[in-house]
This record gives structure tokens, sequence and C-alpha cells, in this order.
């Protein structure tokens, strides 16, 4: 749909949520089963089973502790969380970004969030530091093949 050669793509999320996905599962166990199936030490400190997936907040509250011994692959269920509230919050991790086309480069490592809309100004040329938006690439001649200079015959003084 876009080329890369004159369209910079930018992908990134507004926040996180209070989720995580925990334990020590076997390679290709699904996420949305129990927690550390393969192991020994594979309860909690009730000597519970545990789910993979959790919450921090939200509307899977249990206010007794269970005992998670299904094999229940459902998308739909509600994961339990530590405070019961109607919905999950937001939560405040770092959010990835992933960026391909022209100045895709301004969008590694880590950074503060305002960054990314002044990069993509500087990117698409426009508010400040315009300065190198004068400079188009022709993509269609082979760039020139640099040229040593000559070399000098040394003068002895
Ligand atoms: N305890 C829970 N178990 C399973 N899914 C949950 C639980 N708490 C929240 N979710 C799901 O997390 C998702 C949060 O996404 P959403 O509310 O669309 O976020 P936002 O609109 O803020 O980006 C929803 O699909 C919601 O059903
Ligand atoms: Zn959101």
């Amino acid at each position: 749909m876009t080329s890369s050669d004159d369209t910079l793509v930018v992908v990134s999320a507004d926040h996180s949520h209070a989720f995580s996905f925990g334990g020590y599962s076997h390679r290709g166990q699904s996420i949305l089963s129990i927690a550390n199936q393969s192991y020994y030490d594979s309860t909690d400190s009730n000597g519970h089973y545990y789910t993979v997936v959790s919450y921090g907040n939200g509307p899977g509250h249990k206010s007794v502790p269970q005992n998670y011994t299904d094999e229940y692959f459902d998308v739909d269920r509600v994961y339990e969380s530590v405070f019961p509230l109607d919905s999950e919050t937001h939560g405040g991790e770092d959010v990835q970004i992933f960026a391909s086309g022209p100045m895709s480069h301004l969008f590694t490592g880590t950074h503060e969030q305002t960054y990314i809309a002044h990069a993509m100004a500087y990117a698409a040329c426009i508010g400040q530091n315009k300065a190198h938006c004068s400079t188009r690439r022709d993509t269609t001649t082979p760039l020139p093949t640099y040229q040593l200079p000559p070399t000098q015959p040394a003068v002895i003084i």
C-alpha cells in the first residue's frame, strides 16, 4: 500500500494495562492455561495451581483463594485480579514503538513520549529544524562514486 522509500510508518500504543503473564510454563504451552504444569514447584504458597495470565485490578477478583486445575482455553475467560474493579485500568509500563521508512532510525531506543511527535514532525518537514528537508534525495540517479584525491608528493622542507 505504501513504499518505504517515501512513507514513514510509526506504530505504537497509548498505554499498557494492569496485565501480566508469568510462571515457568513449558515451551508451547498456551498462556490461557495453568502455569508451571511440568514443574514440581507448580503451585502457589497455598498449594494451589494458578493461571499464567493475571491482572493487577479489574473484574476477576476472588475473595477466596482459588485452585485452578482446569484446562480452560477460552479466550473470553475472566482471569483473576488483585483488586476488584468493574473494569481494569490502564497500566504504567513503557510501550513499544515500531517504525519503517524514511527517518525510521529516529525511533530506536527508549524515549520520553513527547519525543515521538517531535521526531515525526522532523521526519515530515513540519515545524522547526527543517534544514534537512531542502536536500531532496533523488532515488533515480545513482549516488556519485567517491573519488580519492590524487596522491600529493611528499614535501620535505
Ligand atoms: N480479568 C480479566 N480477565 C480477562 N480479560 C480482561 C480482564 N480485565 C480486562 N480484560 C480485558 O482486557 C482488555 C482491555 O482492553 P480495552 O479495554 O480495549 O483497552 P483500551 O481501550 O484501554 O485500549 C479487554 O479486552 C478486557 O476484556
Ligand atoms: Zn487505550
